[in-house]
């Protein structure tokens, strides 16, 4: 065993002359096998003190399952070995050692439990682990203060978790994993690490700039953190080294020199990724599918938009603009306040009165962005979760026909590139990315008229994002409407027709043609034109 002396806090690199630096983590060829799926292969890799290290691959290439043997859910294959801080910890690890040890995890579901309040969750370790007969909630209460101040989280101790934004929601989940590293390495003396599993895909820009602030200044003092992304600019911006997984194997491993955003992705992917180029040239005039008028929610104001046949829409905006409740009003999911739809040159039907059945009965269908809760049956097969909305027709003379089921249940598996593509299951066995797919590929089997997307290409690898990109592209060559709320202005630029953005609950900048790139939407989005009240459009931008 090695002691805290023989370490460099002060940074992630290791000086000329200066003592050579022990890993917080290192691991040497961890494998894992499910049935008789690899999904790790001789993984090995190292996290130096006070870096932040990128941890990198396609949908379905072992991160999420790597970080699940750290946290002692997975027991890895024999032969695998794994050293904290310079010493050595035999695995598996049991359910715990990990808190022991100085580690801490953010999972895709952040793991905060809504119903507690935000002083309850953030002091959930000491509050459940402490000796002590009674519990001082002034105590608590002074250092959940101090823990949020510590990374200027304006939050209420005593406001509920289910109230707060997802935003707020995430920034929680991390100032808690942090504070729980802290408190380890406050009795070790030794650094500890954060593992973050993809903790950035709905977080707004200025979320995630909170983020990292909050991840500089754990890597300050000395401690490290593993962030998995799959977003490559994030990644650049915020890692030191990087490891690069395929397929379950290590395709190998970078430092921030080395990393440029090329690089980065013919790793991930294996070969170089060629982007299809949206049409050049201004914008087309295309008939209007449907036209909605007066539209309004919890947060959105009376709108009136519309979208072509054919056209793809994209609305964005900061968070808590209002553009991410238009898919849902649209099709009846959440209550609109006011509006009416016209499709097709229809007559006018009252927003306010739509249901999800009528809207799929029009030819509407929606994919949430709430992958978990409101998208898919973790619990039903994959086959099940593809044919959800339209299973009846499946169904002939008294027998549901499984095998033909099964039979475009693959066709479609292969056509999306779910990985593995294994309709009997469960939607949970699959990696987020892969999960996502299988959503994507039942909507867009059904052939919608329109089609409504939250944060389509949430947790989906750069590869799969072009392949989705060239799914919804020739589906709208084909008529398909589609009307799209992302965060992302370089999705939003890559697939989008026209752009609308959203400001104070209201649209103020439409963006077309050439105006039409990553870094005019988030300007756009960070301008701070005052919506008019009757007429919400207040800028068109064209080439
Ligand atoms: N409990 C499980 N049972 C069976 N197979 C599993 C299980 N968990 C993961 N796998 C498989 O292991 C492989 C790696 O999955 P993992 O979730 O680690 O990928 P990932 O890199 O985190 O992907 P993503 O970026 O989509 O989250 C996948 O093929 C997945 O289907």
């Amino acid at each position: 065993m090695t002691g805290v002396s023989d370490q460099t806090l002060s940074g992630p690199t290791n000086h000329p002359g200066a003592p050579q630096a022990l890993p917080v983590l290192s691991v040497s060829n961890i494998s894992k096998t499910f049935g008789g799926a690899k999904a790790l292969q001789n993984v090995s890799f190292k996290v130096m003190p006070g870096e932040v290290h990128g941890l990198l691959g396609k949908n379905g290439s072992g991160k999420s399952t790597l970080v699940k043997i750290l946290a002692g859910f997975h027991a890895p294959d024999d032969g695998g070995t794994m050293q904290f801080n310079g010493d050595a910890v035999s695995l598996p690890l049991k359910p715990g050692d990990y808190r022991r040890l100085g580690m801490a995890f953010v999972h895709q579901n952040l793991g905060l439990i809504p119903s507690l309040t935000v002083l309850e969750n953030l002091r959930l370790v000491p509050l459940t682990s402490g000796k002590a007969l009674y519990i001082d909630w002034s105590t608590q209460d002074r250092a959940a203060r101090q823990a949020l101040s510590r990374f200027s989280l304006d939050l209420d101790p005593n406001e509920r978790v289910d109230r707060l934004t997802p935003v707020q929601r995430a920034l929680l989940a991390i100032v808690r994993a942090f504070e729980e590293i802290e408190a380890s390495r406050a009795i070790t003396g030794r650094p500890g690490l954060v593992l973050l599993d993809e903790p950035t895909p709905f977080l707004p820009a200025a979320g995630v700039e909170q983020l990292f602030s909050m991840v500089r200044s754990i890597t300050q003092s000395g401690s490290s953190v593993i962030f998995i992304s799959h977003d490559i600019d994030e990644v650049m911006e915020i890692t030191d080294s990087i490891t690069v997984l395929r397929d379950g194997e290590m395709a190998g491993a970078l430092t921030r020199d080395e990393a440029s955003h090329e690089a980065i992705v013919k790793m991930i992917v294996g070969r170089n990724l060629f982007k299809t180029a949206r049409p050049a040239g201004g914008p087309v005039e295309r008939p209007v599918f449907a036209r909605i008028s007066g539209l309004s929610g919890k947060m959105l104001q009376k709108s009136d938009l519309h979208v072509g046949k054919g056209e793809i829409l994209g609305l964005t905006g900061l968070i808590g603009s209002g553009y991410g409740e238009v898919p849902y009003l649209v099709f009846g999911a959440h209550p609109a306040r006011s509006g009416t739809i016209t499709v097709d040159g229809g007559a006018e039907l009252a927003q306010t009165a739509l249901s999800p059945r009528a809207a799929i009965d029009m030819g509407f269908a929606l994919l949430p962005g709430d992958r978990q809760g409101a998208s898919g049956v973790d619990s039903l097969p994959i086959v099940d979760n593809l044919f959800l909305p339209d299973v009846s027709r499946f169904f002939k003379g008294g027998f549901m026909r499984n095998r033909a089921m099964v039979r475009e249940a693959k066709s479609l598996g292969a056509a999306f590139e779910v990985r593995p593509n294994d309709p009997g299951l469960k939607l949970s066995a699959l990696s987020g990315g892969n999960a996502q797919k299988v959503l994507i590929a039942r909507w867009m089997n059904r052939s919608p008229l329109l089609l409504l997307l939250d944060e389509p290409t949430q947790g989906v690898d750069v590869g799969t994002r072009q392949q989705i990109f060239a799914a919804l592209r020739a589906a709208a060559a084909k008529g398909m409407s589609v009307i799209c709320a992302s965060s992302e202005a370089e999705q939003l630029a890559e697939i989008c027709d026209r752009v609308l953005v959203f400001s104070k609950g209201s649209i103020c900048t439409e963006l077309v043609g050439d105006a039409l790139t990553k870094e005019g939407i988030s300007e756009a989005c960070y301008a701070t034109a005052a919506p008019a009240s009757t007429s919400p459009l207040t800028s068109r931008v064209a080439p």
